[in-house]
């Protein structure tokens, strides 16, 4: 039995709309697209799905998320984790290890991987630590881990302190021809700063985190990555040195790509509102100066992809207050929604560029075989209310965390339903 989505807006880079589609899936894989100028295909005794005036799209993906499991479940795990990915229309997503214990052995990948199969309702990719437990000490055993299934090697959460030690995983990763994802922090030049250096940091008395603490990692990761050819990727970009550096790098034909996440494309540290713990993640909100540069980054591909760094956290955490709270907003169920209110409905950008950021690109560099809506590729599939305004309501998130900066906003741009290899995992239509 085939599954007819019948009528969705499909966009097309050529004429640069979107055009009525009917779009069939078959046996996990996209099968067909045809006009539906061209009149109603014949669907007696297949599944259907009228997504008349809907967006379809290829699944988003999503290459930066916490799921929190192993050993953090009262914050997310992988059901819910996924759960709230389907529900932001999200049918890839890639997951950090800074798991408890710490994703850095191939039991924990394999954990993972099959919890994922029996109770994720969308495609799981993990990746596994540089260190043994994120402690900066000692390298992980890389090839045991590709082998368990680990995409990619990253600390996330804390930067490599040691120059020698990044390098040495550089080698190591570019030998097998694996990537490396960096999080980009210098420790010695953040002490117990909450909020980046700027207008809020000065006006309450904060110490504050120097837009350097990410970008000397930036520049010192590109100069390993030039010398040790391998595929470097660097995480949340939130500052405009960074976004130069990587710019240059790229110019100089290093193998360096980068990703930006929503809040940084859209707050500053001066819209925080108050001492708001939702208002806290890491890296911070930067200046509106920031702001600009990560927009421009994003635009003239110096920015390679958008992701959520979706970083559940508990409501009794996130109540410590600033200074106290961990660092993390969520960012599954807001992303789309928020990216295109903020950049397409204002006319800023067209809505193929939006979706190729978080598609086709993320795919392209990771190398997955999904992101594009073709015959052929894997009915990972997403559809999206363009018209109706909603409120960002936290309660009614699947994700175990509330936390985000962005409850009682009015967005466009709401996912309806979510098609992973072939099968709807969610639907409201
Ligand atoms: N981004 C965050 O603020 N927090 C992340 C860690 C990280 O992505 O560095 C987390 O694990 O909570
Ligand atoms: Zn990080
Ligand atoms: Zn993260």
């Amino acid at each position: 039995m085939a599954l007819w989505i019948l009528n969705g807006l499909v966009w097309d880079e050529q004429t640069g709309e979107a055009t009525r589609k009917h779009v069939r899936v078959e046996n996990g894989l996209i099968a067909s697209i045809q006009d539906a100028a061209a009149g109603n295909p014949d669907t007696a005794g297949h599944e259907t799905i009228d997504a008349n005036g809907k967006l379809v799209s290829a699944g988003f993906i999503d290459m930066h998320v916490h799921l929190r499991e192993p050993g953090f479940e009262y914050k997310e795990d992988i059901a819910s984790g996924t759960r709230s990915a389907a529900r932001g229309g999200f049918t890839t997503i890639a997951c950090m290890p800074n798991t408890r214990p710490v994703t850095d052995t191939p039991e924990t990948v394999r954990y993972i991987l099959d919890k994922a199969a029996t109770a994720g309702i969308v495609n799981v990719l993990p990746y596994a630590a540089i260190t043994k437990n994120e402690l900066g000490r000692e390298l992980t055993d890389f090839a045991a881990l590709k082998e368990a299934g680990a995409i990619g090697f990253t600390d996330d959460g804390v930067g490599v302190q040691n120059a020698q030690m990044m390098k040495d995983a550089m080698n190591l990763a570019a030998s097998m021809n694996m990537p490396v994802i960096a999080h980009c922090e210098d420790d010695s030049l953040v002490v117990g700063a909450a909020v980046t250096e700027g207008k809020f940091a000065r006006e309450n008395g904060l110490k504050g985190i120097p837009n350097e603490s990410e970008a000397i990692h930036v520049g010192r990761d590109i100069l390993l990555a030039e010398a040790t050819g391998v595929h470097y990727h660097v995480c949340h970009v939130s500052t405009e040195q960074s976004v130069r550096l990587i710019r240059l790098g790229k110019q100089n034909g290093i193998k360096v790509t980068a990703e930006v996440c929503p809040h940084h494309l859209i707050l500053s540290d001066e819209d925080i509102p108050s001492m708001d713990a939702n208002w806290k993640m890491n890296p911070p909100l930067r200046t509106p100066r920031d702001v600009q540069a990560v927009i421009e980054g994003l635009e003239d591909g110096t920015l390679d992809m958008i992701v959520t760094d979706h970083a559940p956290h508990s409501q009794e955490e996130k109540a410590r207050g600033m200074q106290l709270a961990p660092f993390g907003i969520t960012g599954f169920e807001t992303a789309f929604p928020l990216m295109y209110t903020k950049f397409v409905r204002t006319g800023k950008w067209t809505l193929g560029f939006l979706l190729k950021r978080m598609t086709e690109d993320p795919a392209r560099v990771f190398g997955l075989k999904s992101g594009m809506l073709q015959a052929g590729a894997p009915a990972d599939l997403t559809i999206v209310d363009l018209e109706n305004e909603r409120e960002v309501n936290p309660e009614s998130f699947a994700s175990k965390g509330k936390n985000t900066p962005f409850g009682g906003w009015k967005l466009h741009g709401w996912p309806v339903a979510t098609i992973v290899n072939g099968n709807v995992v969610w639907s409201e239509l």
